[in-house]
């Protein structure tokens, strides 16, 4: 049998870190957007083919190591059940390339916690959900992505920490279309140990209290561009190209938390400038996606 689970990408906007040795209480605040775009985990198990529990990832079809998918092998260890004996053959697939700032790690763990609840039938969707944000931050994949992901939509992290124990709220939105740039990676890790998080953690409170006040698409915009800037994480050639696609489109874009990557709300009318500009820009691999605003989705595959 063949169990698939879809999580949306989520972008962060601006964020609050929130640690906390309890990793089910650690997460934060702030405010992103799920895609509809993102990552596509199927589950296969092979039962009592072997003497013990063999767990494999594949990311895009590539096997992966341990130590190079930990927090997907450590949510897939502990939700198997440990008296198992067989094959788990868990396949990741990305629409957005690893560490840009879409989430995957978060995603990946999330979908191989849903996947493998639903075959094993041993979790319920909380259940198995806390698990992949306890490995993701334990690891320091992120925060409050996977908090995010459950909820879909354009969302608020209000009250940090994990599935069931932290606050998500929604925003209404009319139709926008999401057009995301991945231009590079950046650590998640480095910048959560870094000396900026200070800074993060000022402007991103900053952020949310204003957002909650005006809590509307346009505004979410405005007020990630101003944390992107103030926080000094904006910077060079991703400031120029914001720049850029900003004299095209009513609202500012802005850079997604946190990788080297640019996201902006267009109207379908605003799409074909904002394409002419990236192409004479040479960037041709940009991503134009809907809303999510749905949870994940997980069941059996057939076909
Ligand atoms: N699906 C996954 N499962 C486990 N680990 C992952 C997964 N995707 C990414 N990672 C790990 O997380 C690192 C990137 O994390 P992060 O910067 O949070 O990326 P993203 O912004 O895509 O979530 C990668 O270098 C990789 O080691
Ligand atoms: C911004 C971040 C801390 C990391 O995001 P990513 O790099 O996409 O895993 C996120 O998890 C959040 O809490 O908002």
């Amino acid at each position: 049998m063949l169990i698939r689970a879809f999580i949306p990408a989520h972008i962060t906007a601006f964020f609050v870190p929130k640690f906390n040795e309890n990793p089910l209480l650690a997460g934060s605040l702030g405010a992103g957007i799920n895609l509809t775009k993102g990552t596509n985990v199927f589950v296969s198990v092979e039962v009592e083919s072997v003497l013990e529990k063999h767990v494999h990832i594949a990311f895009n079809g590539e096997p992966v190591k341990r130590k190079d998918a930990i927090i997907s092998y450590s949510v897939a260890e502990e939700v198997t059940p440990q008296e198992f004996k067989g094959e788990v053959e868990i396949w990741q697939y990305f629409d957005f390339p690893n560490g840009y700032g879409f989430g995957n790690s978060a995603g990946g763990a999330l979908g191989t916690a849903l996947a493998l609840g639903y075959y094993f039938k041993n979790k319920t969707f909380l259940q198995a959900a806390q698990i992949a944000h306890k490995h993701e931050v334990l690891n320091k994949g992120g925060l409050g992505d996977v908090i995010a992901q459950i909820h879909g939509g354009i969302e608020i992290r209000i009250k940090a920490g994990a599935p069931g124990i932290g606050i998500v709220d929604n925003i209404f939105s009319e139709e926008y279309k999401v057009l995301a740039i991945p231009l590079g990676r950046l650590s998640t890790k480095e910048v959560l140990d870094s000396d900026i998080i200070r800074t993060i953690e000022k402007e991103g409170q900053k952020a949310l209290r204003r957002l909650l006040k005006n809590p509307t698409p346009e505004n979410l915009m405005h007020l990630a561009r101003d944390f992107a800037e103030n926080t000094g994480l904006l910077n060079g050639e991703l400031l120029e190209i914001a720049k850029e696609i900003d004299k095209l489109i009513k609202l500012p874009s802005s850079m997604i938390m946190l990788g080297k990557s640019l996201f902006a709300l267009l109207r379908e009318e605003e799409l074909p400038k904002v394409q002419e500009r990236l192409r004479d820009l040479g960037i041709d691999s940009y991503h134009i996606c809907g809303i999510y605003n749905e949870r994940p989705k997980v069941g059996r595959w057939i076909g």
